[in-house]
């Protein structure tokens, strides 16, 4: 590259900070909740851009707060083990064998794959399920989804204690009952549940598409409660975005000011939504 090129570069950047400033002065000691999806986590390369991003709203003074999901990896799991896993309404149906797989699978190596990211990005994390420290207590959603759980109460003193000395929670979405069981939480809905808890000031849910879709497939850069619902009964959200979507809504219901459906292969994409007047995804805010 010629010099006189490199310095153009490097004033873009340079004004690009500059530019930041409000945002950055508007989301201090703001608390974020990010939930990254399996389908996200796609590159080695993703997942280090992802991990500076998050290390980086850190550093500027942001609580990010992760919560993973790891649904394609529990996949290749089950299918080398030969288990069966069928899906309903976006949720796997988890027998007791299942749940090991999960367990092992989201605990074990997704959520440890992101710490470890971080970490080599200068962060610190500290990597979490909802059984720990009482995070997370759930009952069963539904006897036809087995071990799936529904989040009833929260308990955010860990993730406070956390943030408070600028570690990064990572939370695999796991959840305990009362009388011990481990339950299958949806990566989504743990979020939502954490984002209510600490009323945060964001919920990013990052996914593989750019957006929620319209029946013609394009992207809704803003979104109403009655638009979901609608498009819910007729359809057009389908599959693993109704969770996302009731997520959305039942955060905001918790107290939370905003949620986004984002893009999580978009490099940068948190910054993006959080640090720039472009914004990115679909963003659902309290009525
Ligand atoms: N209306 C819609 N707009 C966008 N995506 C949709 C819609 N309805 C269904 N989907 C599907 O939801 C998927 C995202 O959910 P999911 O696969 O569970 O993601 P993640 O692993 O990120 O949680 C998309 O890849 C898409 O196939
Ligand atoms: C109950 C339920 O469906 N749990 C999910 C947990 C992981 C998850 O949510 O992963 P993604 O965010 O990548 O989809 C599962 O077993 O796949």
């Amino acid at each position: 590259m010629r010099k006189q090129d490199m310095n153009r570069d490097w004033i873009a950047t340079a004004q690009t900070l500059s530019q930041a400033l409000p945002y950055l002065q508007r989301y201090a000691d703001a608390t974020v909740v990010i939930k990254l999806g399996g389908h996200a986590m796609g590159s080695d390369e993703g997942m280090q851009i992802f991990a500076r991003d998050v290390t980086l709203m850190r550093q500027i003074g942001v609580n990010p707060i992760v919560v993973h999901g790891g649904g394609p990896m529990i996949n290749d799991m089950l299918k080398r083990l030969d288990i069966k896993s069928e899906f309903v309404n976006g949720k796997r149906v988890t027998d007791a064998a299942t749940m090991q797989v999960v367990e092992m699978v989201l605990s074990g190596s997704v959520n440890s794959d992101i710490v470890q990211s971080i970490s080599e990005q200068g962060g610190r994390a500290v990597g979490l399920s909802g059984k720990d420290s009482n995070l997370i207590l759930c009952e069963a959603e539904d006897p036809a989804l087995g071990l799936v759980g529904k989040p009833v109460k929260v308990d955010p003193r860990i993730l406070r204690d956390l943030t408070e000395k600028d570690i990064i929670p990572v939370i695999a979405p796991l959840g305990m009952g009362v009388n011990g069981e481990t339950f299958n939480i949806n990566g989504d809905t743990a979020a939502g549940a954490i984002a209510a808890a600490l009323q945060a000031d964001r919920l990013l849910l990052l996914t593989d598409v750019a957006g929620v879709k319209n029946a013609e497939g394009e992207v809704l850069t803003e979104l109403t409660a009655s638009q979901i619902n609608e498009m819910i009964a007729d359809g057009t959200i389908a599959g693993g975005m109704i969770p996302k979507v009731q997520t959305a809504l039942d955060a905001l219901a918790g107290g939370t000011r905003a949620a986004v459906i984002l893009d999580g292969r978009v490099p940068n994409a948190c910054l993006l939504e959080l640090f720039t007047p472009h914004g990115a995804g679909s963003i659902i805010r309290r009525g």
